[in-house]
């Protein structure tokens, strides 16, 4: 599907990656070679009219949608030469040149009044910090387009937050490793869809840590262009966890049309509204309808009223665990051979009254298969996997640094994903969007 771009002001990436520039904070160059290579898998996808990168950021509350996947090129290609220019400067220069000269007294003349503007500034303390600088707006990356359930989260977790959109969820990481954004913000489970797998994959395949967690009410609506009724429908358009959501109930309103993915629910909306289909609607929020002049067809139309999708925060530092208040642990372990050892490592929690609350299976990419012969009866072949499990504690409860010593011995792979903040709002199913 393809995202449009209404018209409007936000901030877009270009600037952002600009003020970061002349904020002149050095970007390692292993960071340029992912965005670049970001470009080309971007442009490959534009080719084939499946994706299109939306990548301009708007405050959460203002819902605004700004610039161009072109934008966003050329503010990372800015940025790329920018990194490439400075690292010609300090090899031409011989790297660690000036320190040489400062302390050694070496021909440079020392001016130490005209600072030029242009120099690139040391990191500071609170560059590394994993919160934002004082005063400054925290920008939340939240796949989807403004009216995505994925942006109220960010809002609920970050009320004066930037939320900035982002086409994919691995821009959505991306945007966070490269300091474009603050945090991300991922669904991994909805109360009626189940866990939502391939963000489990992402979690692993790149750093980032979860630094908190929200629960969010999930409330869809049936929308179409003014004037469109039911009966003109001859498809229904959403992200495929709203299309599960919903399923029971589109069929009560008699809605047996043809019903089609796309890549989150207020881009199906937008997608509505931008190629003026009479024929068509969409799964979205009251939200969505609004922002792009749509109508509400029916309300509520979750076939469970406390449907609720859980969301994780990501931030490139850890935050440090404490307490004073509920923390939840999330890991994720594949294990030795052996088949009581799933059990071990569960008993390492029970044992010390630390309740689990999630745990999620993943096969293990590369090792998939585990092969055990007998000679008797023939070559036994199981699949290997990837434990996910939350569990309710933090890491700075000596219970859970014991448990997880233990785990770690019948484990032959073991990562803690994040200690952070449980989500204690009290539970209200009403809508939320
Ligand atoms: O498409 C959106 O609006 C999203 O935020 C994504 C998403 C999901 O991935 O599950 C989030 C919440 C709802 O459960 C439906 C869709």
């Amino acid at each position: 599907m393809q995202y449009l771009t209404p018209s409007s002001s936000g901030i877009n990436l270009k600037s952002l990656i600009r003020s970061k520039i002349q904020s002149h904070l050095v970007v390692p160059s292993r960071l340029v070679i992912k965005c670049a290579y970001r470009f080309e898998s971007s442009n490959a996808a534009a080719n084939t009219g499946t994706i299109n990168t939306n990548g301009a950021p708007s405050t959460y509350n203002a819902g605004h949608v700004g610039a161009s996947r072109a934008d966003w090129q050329s503010s990372c290609a800015i940025l790329a030469s920018k990194v490439v220019s400075q690292q010609q400067d300090t090899e031409m220069s011989g790297g660690a040149g000036n320190i040489t000269a400062v302390n050694g007294h070496t021909m440079i003349d020392l001016d130490l009044v005209a600072i030029n503007d242009n120099q690139p500034k040391p990191l500071t303390i609170t560059d590394l910090s994993p919160a934002p600088m004082h005063g400054a707006q925290l920008r939340v990356a939240y796949q989807g387009v403004p009216g995505a359930y994925s942006e109220a989260a960010a809002g609920k977790a970050y009320p004066k937050c930037e939320a900035i959109p982002c086409d994919q969820f691995e821009v959505a990481f991306q945007a966070v490793e490269l300091w474009i954004a603050d945090r991300a913000v991922l669904p991994v489970e909805n109360s009626l869809g189940g866990s939502i797998h391939r963000n489990y994959d992402l979690l692993l395949r790149h750093r980032l840590h979860i630094v908190g967690e929200v629960q969010l009410p999930v409330h869809h609506c049936l929308l179409a262009l003014p004037g469109v009724r039911k009966e003109y429908l001859t498809r229904v358009i959403s992200h495929p966890q709203a299309l599960a959501q919903c399923e029971l109930t589109l069929t009560k309103l008699g809605l047996n049309v043809a019903r089609e993915a796309v890549d989150d629910t207020a881009g199906a909306a937008e997608y509505i509204a931008a190629n003026n289909l009479r024929d068509t609607a969409a799964i979205a929020s009251a939200r969505a309808a609004d922002l792009y002049g749509l109508q509400i067809l029916a309300e509520g139309i979750q076939d469970d009223s406390s449907n609720v999708t859980r969301f994780v925060m990501l931030a490139r530092e850890p935050i440090i665990p404490r307490t004073d208040r509920p923390f939840k642990t999330s890991i994720v372990f594949a294990h030795h051979e052996g088949t009581s050892v799933l059990f071990k490592v569960l008993s390492a929690f029970a044992f010390r009254n630390i309740s689990l609350t999630k745990i999620e299976s993943r096969p293990h990419r590369n090792r998939p298969i585990r092969v055990v012969d007998d000679a008797n009866v023939g070559t036994a072949k199981h699949f290997e996997y990837m434990f996910y499990v939350d569990f309710e504690a933090s890491m700075a409860d000596v219970r859970a640094q014991n448990a997880l010593a233990e785990v770690q011995e019948f484990t032959s792979f073991l990562r803690v994903l994040g200690s952070y903040p449980m989500d204690m709002t009290p539970w209200c199913p009403s809508r939320e969007d």
